[in-house]
């Protein structure tokens, strides 16, 4: 178990400007590209959903937890690299890699439109990543069930509410039709889709399997602001995931999209609240992690290439 040690002035004499560092770098980009918000924010979800927020998922090592296809479109790893190395600059050995994952995801939310979060600092990198096993554990499939939904994000500590809410992530970027064809060509029984909706699907995929991985669509009618049209979206049958489908038919969930879909900034307060969640369940901090030089390589192994199963990976695992 470990305790929650977090603070929101966590940098404030050690590295007061990296806030504002990483906001101006951000800015930039995200003028240029229009796909890296959504990014960023999948990839905080996606690093807090194994081990916690330690930045394992930016470990370069053979065996870590890209080799995941749950990781599949995953994107901008390298930028927090960068980010890293610019505050390296600014203030060498102080700001861990998984603080900058998530505040990138917080300055996606709101460069899109979306509210603007707070979070607390502190985290601590991982020395290891986790494994193949372990991540495909713990990142939901598209085709989880309600009850599997909701209990993934009870233990992060949400009620029904903020779960409904974290799931209106979905209100940016894309999915590629890989992670769609076997709702869209062996659809489950009870999975509403409106019917037009489900054409121009199938014609954006036009095969059971995928000619390349690259064909996406988007994921809500409005995929590069954060506004709650995702959930507008799968009340009239229009959600692209199996489980983005079932929480406006599940009597459990369905009161909270309801509500979101009307109310867009009780929707902003609720997801607001779940992200502070998310992003501080089971971190790191103190002496129980490390900051990393280099955002893809442990310290202890910062010039050495090793998997989780050599030894210096086990001598350094904190496990
Ligand atoms: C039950 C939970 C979830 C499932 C099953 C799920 C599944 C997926 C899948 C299959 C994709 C498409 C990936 C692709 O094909 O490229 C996706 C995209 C995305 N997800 Fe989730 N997701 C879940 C929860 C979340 C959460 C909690 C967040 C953030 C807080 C999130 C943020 C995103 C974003 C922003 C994208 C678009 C990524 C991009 O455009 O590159 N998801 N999700
Ligand atoms: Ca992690
Ligand atoms: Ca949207």
């Amino acid at each position: 178990i470990k305790a929650n040690q977090l603070s929101y002035n966590y940098y404030q004499f050690s590295c007061p400007k990296m806030q504002s560092i990483v906001k101006s770098e951000l800015q930039s980009l995200f003028l240029t590209d229009a796909t890296a918000p959504p990014a960023f924010l999948r990839l905080m979800f996606h690093d807090c959903q194994v081990q916690g927020c330690d930045a394992s998922i930016l470990l370069d090592y053979q065996n870590c937890e890209m080799i995941s296809s749950r990781n599949f479109g995953i994107r901008e790893r390298e930028r927090i690299n960068q980010l890293k190395s610019i505050l390296e600059e600014e203030c060498p050995g102080k700001v861990s890699c998984a603080d900058i994952i998530v505040l990138a995801a917080t300055e996606s939310v709101s460069f899109s439109g979306g509210p603007p979060i707070q979070i607390p600092f502190g985290r601590k990198d991982s020395r290891t990543c986790a494994t193949f096993k372990e991540v495909e554990a713990e990142l939901p499939s598209p085709t989880i069930t309600v009850d599997e939904f909701i209990s993934i994000f009870k233990s992060k500590g949400m009620n029904i509410e903020e779960s409904v809410s974290i799931l209106g992530a979905h209100t940016l970027g894309v999915g590629h039709c890989l992670n769609i064809v076997s709702r869209l060509y062996h659809p489950q029984l009870g999975d509403k889709m409106d019917f037009g909706f489900g054409a121009s699907l199938r014609l954006a995929c036009p095969t059971e399997i995928p000619f390349t991985n690259l064909t996406f669509v988007p994921n809500d009618f409005t995929p590069v602001t954060f506004d709650n049209q995702y959930y507008r979206d799968i009340i009239m049958g229009r959600g692209l995931f199996g489980i983005d489908s079932n929480i406006s038919a599940d009597p459990r969930t369905a009161p909270s999209v309801m509500r979101f879909a009307m109310d867009r900034n009780y929707f902003f307060e609720a997801f607001t609240s779940a992200f502070v969640k998310l992003s501080s369940a089971n971190v790191l901090t103190d002496m129980q992690g490390e900051v990393r030089k280099q955002c893809n390589l442990d310290q202890m192994n910062d010039d050495h290439y090793k998997s989780r199963d050599s030894p210096a990976a086990a001598s350094s695992s904190y496990l």
